[in-house]
């Protein structure tokens, strides 16, 4: 595997940006050309279940039909299309852990193509999925009670990471869609104040503790699951209550056991699910028992639609390649450090956490697969925040700042919640004008002529320079019906894939994480030695003078 800066197409696109970049201003691209949009916008219509719609549209890109098609060619000589049928295969893409990636084949529902059916057990996925229905149905019913004989009426995740951030991530964005009398909680960090304020929300008699951990020896998860035993057991007592109020999601059954939980209580998922691909395994446990069984079910298979789209569609159509061929133009060739996700619906409000993990894990890698540095950028750094919040904060550099910041704008054309008290309309009218305007505010912006025009005479020099926006700065924007399951599942399953088509072209192993050990090895050695100053030993002096202050300050 050779790196990519060696590739044709890589080089030719090096030279176009090199000798074209002058002429890639938006303004003019778009008065020279009355088509743009419809040569730039796609339409994606969902194959399977009930009609998903998006439009993609990525015309106030910093492209031409002569850089996209090179970009396509890249992925052509990366051989995407040949990695993406090995994934679907069940091959072991996942080279440094030798694991397949199947993420697909536990959303591979209805018909299944029987994705990777030697490695994932097809029949072991819908046994585990029967399972979360089972489990969710009778908690969801008042069936399932604690141990006093009353129902489930909070639950609570203990999970970090892809154990945690995908469950947060969808039960909030599709609460419209949640049970009304319960109550979802999520606890990661190993922060005692993050489960000491969560159990003062909730009753020993009618919480479900749900422990998700993939591995299940996950430092912070295994310590918070502990102590919200130890919570429950000072009122309930007795440790055989425990089954009722704590369930385990994993991939290893022994570790469940030892902990306590019955494997009864166990759902199982499997190693070829990577942690930040997991929310579609029993990790979703706590999204199905929150919006039911029916609707996880409508989320697995919008992002089936996705699957099926990435894989059967030719490049030139395929909208997370064509995401991510975009993503490269920039963070390759320009040089962009960042790319933002800035969804303008209050439901997606961690959309972008969620992606820090899923992107910033995934492609946050200097090493190919076969050992070699990289000498581009590979993964951005993801970050953003729901609108028009953002508007508020951060745009002023996204709009006038020196650094180039390729966004994607989200938006749902329809509202869960037209009416706010007796204001029918407004609120989503408001945030869509600002969907658009922001986008159009960035591609084309307002030049010094405009400012001066404005400000009539006698404006000071420096004035009208401030006010000058220079434009030409790119946006994605995707418009889709309604935020429901199935559209958000479609709508994940986009992004999962741009990041698959980045790291293939990179080179890089996306479904390692190694980058996050060293720093876990670190804090197992400190904290051995945070009792006495004379046991810190083996830092460096900085280190040694920080753990030395904490020992004298400390009051524990
Ligand atoms: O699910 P777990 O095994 O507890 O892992 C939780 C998380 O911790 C690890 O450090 C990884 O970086 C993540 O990819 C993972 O999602």
């Amino acid at each position: 595997m050779s790196l990519a800066s060696n590739y044709t197409a890589w080089k030719k696109l090096q030279s176009i940006y090199d000798s074209q970049r002058s002429e890639l201003v938006l303004k003019q691209l778009f008065a020279a050309d009355p088509q743009r949009f419809a040569k730039f916008s796609k339409t994606y219509h969902s194959t399977v279940g009930p009609e998903t719609t998006f439009l993609l549209d990525y015309s106030k890109n910093l492209i031409t039909e002569d850089v996209l098609s090179t970009l396509f060619s890249l992925a052509r000589e990366a051989g995407v299309e040949k990695t993406r049928d090995a994934m679907f295969s069940g091959a072991h893409i996942n080279t440094s852990e030798d694991r397949a990636v199947l993420h697909i084949a536990l959303r591979d529902i209805a018909p299944s193509e029987n994705w990777g059916i030697q490695e994932a057990g097809a029949n072991e996925v819908k046994e585990v999925l029967a399972h979360i229905k089972n489990f969710t149905d009778k908690v969801r019913s008042g069936e399932w009670t604690g141990y006093t004989g009353k129902r489930i009426t909070t639950i609570v995740n203990i999970g970090i990471g892809g154990s945690d951030l995908g469950p947060v991530m969808v039960t909030e964005a599709l609460k419209p869609y949640a049970h009304p009398d319960l109550t979802a909680h999520f606890v990661s960090n190993i922060d005692g104040t993050h489960l000491a304020e969560t159990v003062k929300l909730c009753d020993p008699e009618t919480t479900l503790f749900i422990v998700a951990s993939k591995t299940f020896t996950t430092q912070e998860t295994i310590t918070n699951a502990e102590s919200a035993r130890s919570w429950f057991l000072a009122t309930a007592k007795d440790k055989a209550h425990v089954a009722k109020h704590f369930v385990a999601l994993s991939t290893n059954a022994k570790a469940v056991s030892a902990f306590g939980i019955s494997t009864d209580n166990m759902f199982k998922f499997w190693d070829w699910v990577g942690g930040r691909y997991s929310l579609w395994s029993a990790i979703g446990l706590s999204i199905a028992l929150v919006i039911g069984y029916e609707n996880f079910e409508q989320l697995l298979l919008g992002a089936h639609g996705m699957d099926r789209h990435f894989k059967e569609t030719p490049l030139e159509n395929n909208l997370p390649v064509i995401l991510a061929l975009i993503g490269i133009w920039y963070n390759d060739f320009y040089g962009s450090q960042t790319h933002a996700l800035l969804p303008y619906d209050q439901y997606l409000h961690k959309f972008a956490d969620y992606f820090q993990q899923g992107d910033m894990e995934s492609n946050g890698k200097f090493i190919t697969k076969d050992g070699n540095r990289v000498d581009y950028q590979t993964g951005p750094i993801i970050w953003g925040a729901s609108g028009t919040n953002g508007q508020h904060s951060f745009y002023q550099l996204v709009h006038q700042g020196t650094k180039l910041i390729p966004a994607d704008f989200i938006a749902p054309a329809t509202t869960h919640n037209p009416h706010v008290g007796d204001v029918s309309s407004k609120h989503h009218r408001i945030l869509l004008s600002n969907f658009f305007a922001q986008p159009e505010a960035l591609a084309f912006g307002k030049t010094e002529e405009e400012v001066k025009k404005e400000l009539g005479a006698g404006a000071s020099e420096a004035l009208i320079k401030s006010k000058v926006f220079e434009g030409n700065r790119p946006s994605n924007s995707i418009l889709f019906p309604l935020l429901t399951p199935n559209a958000l599942g479609a709508l994940i399953a986009l992004y999962e894939h741009k990041i698959f088509t980045q790291g293939v072209i990179w080179g890089i192993n996306s479904f390692d994480q190694m980058g996050v050990e060293l720093g876990k090895v670190l804090a197992k050695n400190i904290l051995a030695q945070l009792n006495k100053p004379e046991d810190v030993t083996g830092h460096d002096s900085s280190t040694t003078g920080l753990i030395h202050q904490y020992q004298s300050w400390r009051k524990e």
